[in-house]
């Protein structure tokens, strides 16, 4: 029997120390073991978080419900041949064929789902983190802290200290040096036909060098005349596809050398530009152009977390992130806007018209090609159809819950949970783009642009982390495509079903778009 007389008297006895030492360790006694068995039911969670399709509840209105005692999922043990099925995106397409608008089973990837609800770009538009396991694979080029997987604060302050880097001021700055590469384009071009009249064209291998050109001088202001342009782009493409194939296990001996190679020649490429910049005074191109381009802000600035300047490391990183995200997909939106024009002429007449009624016969300056209506939508247009970036990824890094747009019902999602969004299921929709497979770019005049479904058009990515150079981008291609019409009219010179879209960092043409150029009226290139 306990005797609470005995232990009343003995609490009597006690000091204030003694006291305290008891609270103490009842205090131990009783968190310990609840903070252990919290932790052992969390990384259960955890485990069993490639939510199966099963678990997901979407209830009639609200609740949301995923099933956390749920046994894990089987499907990260199959192996699923994505290649099979002719790449990621035509897989996604097919699992949201079988589950609807939000896809939790059969992801290659664990704790993710695959969604199609404009609702949920919506809901997720202020999040601003991405998953750090799916951009792993950029590692070996752009570092383990890249901007790719800078967490949200992080980002965002980054987004704000370089945002002038590709504003208005540096648009206006360095719109005649772009023209400049293709008007030099254009002219080789001219020549090569001139000389034979059936010379047909890679259009893409010839844009990526444009866009090579195009985002180097945006980003660094290099005035690629005195640089190897064709060992730095290739370079680029070897890390790129080595990149990417090396995620996978599927880079070979050699190609692995010839990867490593070009890391260092690009690497090495970096540092003289760092350093010659360091070398002028700060700010010297700011003089020269008026405006601070990307390399100007990292040499003159503090790392705002450390508030210590940016080592060379970290600049070499980020101009390599950025000129790897400027370069292909600027570079394979153009030759894809041609073979739209290609497939459908009146389309490319109608440009035509619009360009030379506007120009008649000048080269277009920013303001003008700001003018041309047309232009605009046929390569948004071109974008939706065939947009560069195959998709968004966010993380949630606590449970939300995600509305749908079906009759208002939502769900809930865990802590640390990847949400997919595949860019092109979105383009497609019917609902949202009625005959999604016509080209026609006057869906995105003026009258109908404001029937559009919000948050359901998304080549730049949307919210806090959407591309920050859609603008300088937009003014690239439209400008490229305005100067190829004005001098050509385009034709495919390839079987259509020969032209194939593979996934790569961004979706390229694998067997190219070969094009015949057909000379037009004489537009003075002066
Ligand atoms: C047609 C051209 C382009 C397309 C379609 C495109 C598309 C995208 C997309 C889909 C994203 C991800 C957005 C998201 O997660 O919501 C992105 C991010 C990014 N893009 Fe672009 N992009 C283009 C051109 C460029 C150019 C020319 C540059 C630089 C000169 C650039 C720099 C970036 C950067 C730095 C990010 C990462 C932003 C961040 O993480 O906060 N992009 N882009």
């Amino acid at each position: 029997m306990v005797d609470f007389k005995q232990i009343f008297d003995y609490i009597l006895t006690l000091n204030k120390f003694d006291f305290a030492k008891i609270l103490i360790v009842t205090a131990v006694c009783l968190v310990v073991p609840t903070l252990y068995l919290y932790r052992k039911r969390a990384s259960r969670l955890n485990r069993s978080s490639v939510i199966p399709k099963q678990t997901i509840i979407i209830h009639e209105r609200t609740t949301t419900v995923i099933n956390y005692e749920a046994e894990p999922s089987t499907d990260k043990n199959e192996n699923i041949d994505i290649s099979s099925y002719g790449g990621f995106i035509p897989y996604l397409r097919k699992l949201h064929a079988d589950q609807g608008v939000c896809v939790s089973s059969k992801l290659p990837y664990p704790n993710t789902i695959s969604v199609i609800d404009p609702m949920i770009i919506k809901a997720t538009l202020p999040v601003g983190d991405r998953p750090v396991y799916l951009f792993k694979f950029l590692e070996p080029f752009l570092g383990e802290d890249n901007l790719q997987v800078y967490n949200a604060d992080r980002a965002a302050r980054f987004r704000k200290l370089v945002a002038p880097s590709l504003g208005n001021e540096v648009i206006v700055a360095k719109y005649k040096s772009i023209r400049d590469f293709g008007i030099k384009m254009i002219k080789k071009w001219e020549k090569l036909v001139k000389d034979n009249k059936d010379h047909v064209f890679k259009m893409q291998e010839e844009n990526l060098e444009f866009s090579m050109r195009a985002t180097l001088n945006v980003v660094l202001s290099i005035d690629t005349e005195d640089l190897d342009i064709s060992t730095y782009k290739r370079s680029y493409d070897i890390v790129l596809s080595g990149l990417f194939d090396k995620q996978f296990g599927i880079l070979d001996f050699p190609r692995e050398e010839q990867f490593q190679q070009s890391l260092e020649v690009l690497k090495g490429w970096s540092c003289n530009f760092i350093d010659q910049r360091r070398k002028k005074a700060a700010g010297t191109n700011e003089e020269k152009t008026g405006a601070k381009d990307l390399l100007d802000i990292l040499v003159s600035n503090n790392e705002p977390e450390t508030e210590k300047p940016y080592s060379d490391e970290s600049i070499t990183c980020i101009i390599s992130g950025y000129i790897m995200a400027g370069f292909h997909t600027t570079g394979v939106a153009i030759p894809y806007t041609i073979l739209a024009l290609t497939q459908n002429p009146d389309v490319q007449t109608k440009l035509q018209e619009e360009i030379d009624k506007i120009l008649e016969g000048r080269l277009p300056n920013l303001d003008e090609l700001s003018k041309m209506e047309y232009l605009t939508q046929v390569v948004k247009e071109s974008l939706r159809v065939h947009p560069p970036g195959a998709f968004c990824a966010r993380l949630l890094k606590s449970e939300t819950l995600l509305p749908t747009l079906v009759e208002s019902k939502s769900f809930t999602v865990p802590a640390d949970t990847t949400i997919i969004y595949p860019i092109p299921l979105f383009h497609e929709n019917p609902d949202y783009f009625p005959e999604p497979e016509k080209f026609d770019p006057t869906r995105f005049s003026y009258n109908k642009i404001k029937d559009f479904t919000p948050n359901t058009y998304c080549p730049f990515g949307f919210g806090a982390r959407k591309c920050p150079a859609e603008r300088i981008s937009m003014v690239e291609i439209k400008m490229m495509i305005c100067l190829i019409m004005q001098k050509f009219n385009v034709e495919l010179a390839m079987k259509l079903e020969d032209v194939v879209k593979e996934e790569r960092f961004v979706v390229m043409a694998k067997n190219d778009i070969i094009v015949k150029l057909v000379p037009r009226e004489r537009v003075n290139m002066e």
